[in-house]
């Protein structure tokens, strides 16, 4: 890659990692370094991480089946240590999100829930989830949320922090907030809307509506109705197949990909432009691009 070439590079990712640096700052703050302490009290259930270097797709698992993959607090901490370590993996293309046990996740345990009711520490939970879902949703991988079995609450909003929504023939992506007395806070809404319109979004929330895969389909919330019911164990491989068209070519192209699009969906026009710019210039010129020009290539 030239010098200017280079520069260019750092220019682009030194862009793209400012907008996430305004989100991290509020994950890394003393406010949330309070949460923090709170949240890690109420244990239970993991979320695992597998990087399948061959492929370039990471495995995200949500591990609480004995609460529905319901996130205990600790659960929320350690999604956002997957997210930070997704967002340094060079390698990667996509990220696949899943729930064990063939059900996808039932929102925040509700244990934890009834104990940090008060409206501060709430506050802080919903920031902290809030900005982890926010760099879930922007990191440089094509991602995925594979819904086996319910999504509910705070599982429907991790679903919809996915560029993709992939669902088995019995999935249902619920908006349970209402009848909590509550509306989304972990950014659910926001997305919501930019995924299916604002009229479909309040029927969603104000109705509580159970997605199906057909409905989801229809109003375009669900990408794909996978040909396999929860927990016959090979949803998996089903979106590994739906996901390969997407991730065939080297990581940096991939991601390269991502960028322009994340930005192109969140910044005004003319910083969108610039972020184009930026990132076309780490890719012109690179390996992919010079390997392509030397084999005359014919789009057949
Ligand atoms: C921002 C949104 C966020 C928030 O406000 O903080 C939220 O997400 S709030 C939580 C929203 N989610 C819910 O309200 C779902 C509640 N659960 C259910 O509706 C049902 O459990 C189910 C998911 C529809 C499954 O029903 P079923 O198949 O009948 O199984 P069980 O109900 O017996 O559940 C098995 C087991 O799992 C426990 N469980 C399920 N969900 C949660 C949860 N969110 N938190 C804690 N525990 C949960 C359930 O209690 C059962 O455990 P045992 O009672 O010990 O058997």
């Amino acid at each position: 890659m030239s010098v200017c070439g280079a520069a260019r590079c750092r220019g682009a990712v030194r862009s793209i990692l400012q907008q996430n640096r305004a989100v991290c700052s509020h994950t890394s703050g003393s406010a949330v370094e309070g949460i923090r302490e709170k949240l890690q009290a109420f244990s239970g259930g993991s979320v695992e991480l597998q990087k399948q270097r061959d492929s370039g797709v990471a495995l995200l698992t949500l591990n609480n089946p004995a609460r529905m993959n319901a996130f205990s607090g600790s659960m929320m901490l350690e999604l956002e240590q997957r997210v930070r370590e997704l967002e340094t993996w060079t390698e990667g293309k996509a990220v696949i999100v899943q729930g064990a046990a063939g059900t996808f996740c039932s929102g925040s345990d509700l244990n934890a829930v009834r104990a940090i009711a008060n409206p501060h520490d709430g506050m802080k939970m919903c920031e902290f989830m809030q900005n982890t879902l926010t760099r879930l949703l922007r990191l440089p991988l094509i991602s995925v949320a594979l819904v086996e079995g319910r999504a509910l609450g705070g599982g429907a909003e991790l679903t919809t922090a996915c560029d993709f929504r992939l669902m088995t023939s019995d999935g249902v992506i619920q908006f349970v907030h209402k009848h909590m007395g509550l509306v989304p806070g972990w950014g659910g809404a926001a997305r919501l809307v930019r995924i299916v319109g604002s009229q479909n979004a309040l029927k969603l929330l104000s109705g509580a509506k159970k997605v199906d895969p057909d409905f989801g389909k229809q109003m375009g919330l669900v990408d794909e109705v996978l040909h396999c019911s929860s927990g016959e164990g090979n949803a998996l491989a089903h979106a590994e197949q739906w996901l390969s068209p997407f991730i065939k070519g080297p990581a940096p192209v991939i991601q390269a990909v991502k960028r322009v699009v994340v930005s192109g969906r969140e910044l005004p026009l003319a910083e969108a432009l610039q972020t184009e710019r930026s990132v076309f210039g780490t890719v012109w010129g690179g390996p992919a691009n010079l390997k392509a020009l030397a084999l005359k290539p014919k789009h057949k």
